[in-house]
């Protein structure tokens, strides 16, 4: 059968708090293309890092299937997991995760390490636009300008797939919108699929393919045939 680039097949997650059972996936199915940018939306506690972490492998679920690229990522193994992690996922955090002892390109040669086929940790800097400040470090780098490194060096691993989680949310509005712009033009200019998960609901016009989340469940899916450029949306 063929597949969609990402898929979730009726995927459900379960937390035991107590007496009860929470579903933090409750039969999620969705699918995007290889190639789009998508937004997965929805308000705190919905389930978006949920579905998030499940795609990167940092979770698995206990019902359902979820494919990435013809494999189905809910049926590796341990090792597998680390190798699909390590080879085929960049991620992206809100608080950039960067090592404070190590400037900005060797943040970047680290993850230049445990990758297979990896892109050179200057040119993936330089595609973020921080050429100039390769021999910073983290500390002397503003919020946007940590975010930028921490994008360069998921891109320089040459990732399937980029996973973004709440990008934004520990920048100002304009700096915000800088690092989302980054994101689009990274996804146009280079092919590669790019999730973002945020809560804020304009974001969605500058996706391809945008997926609502609501208690756990997918509310809706949209399909922009026109994105907006970031820059063009008020919020
Ligand atoms: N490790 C865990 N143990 C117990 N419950 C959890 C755990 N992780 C998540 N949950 C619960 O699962 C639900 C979904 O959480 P999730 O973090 O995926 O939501 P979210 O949409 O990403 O929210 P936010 O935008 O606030 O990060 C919530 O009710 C949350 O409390």
């Amino acid at each position: 059968m063929e597949r969609h680039f990402v898929e979730f097949d009726n995927v459900c997650k379960y937390y035991q708090m107590g007496e009860n059972r929470i579903a933090a996936a409750d039969h999620v199915s969705f699918f995007i293309d290889k190639g789009e940018f998508c937004v997965i939306v929805g308000p705190s506690g919905a389930g978006k890092t949920t579905v998030l972490n499940m795609l990167g492998g940092m979770d698995g679920c206990d019902e359902g299937r979820i494919y990435l690229d013809g494999q189905e990522v809910s049926a590796y193994n341990q090792k597998q997991l680390t190798r699909y992690r390590r080879y085929d996922v960049g991620f992206v955090f809100q608080f950039y995760n960067l090592v404070q002892n190590l400037t900005a390109l060797e943040n970047v040669e680290l993850a230049n390490e445990i990758s297979k086929e990896p892109l050179p940790a200057e040119q993936t800097l330089r595609q973020v636009g921080l050429e100039h400040r390769m021999d910073n470090f983290p500390a002397q780098l503003s919020g946007g300008e940590q975010q930028r490194v921490s994008i360069a060096r998921a891109l320089a691993k040459n990732p399937k797939i980029l996973l973004c989680d709440e990008p934004t949310g520990a920048l100002d509005y304009k700096t915000g919108k800088q690092v989302l712009a980054l994101l689009q033009n990274t996804c146009r200019q280079t092919g590669r699929t790019v999730i973002v998960i945020t809560h804020n609901s304009a974001l969605t016009a500058m996706a391809d393919r945008v997926i609502h989340i609501r208690n756990g469940q997918v509310a809706g899916v949209e399909v922009n045939e026109n994105p907006t450029p970031v820059e063009r949306i008020e919020w």
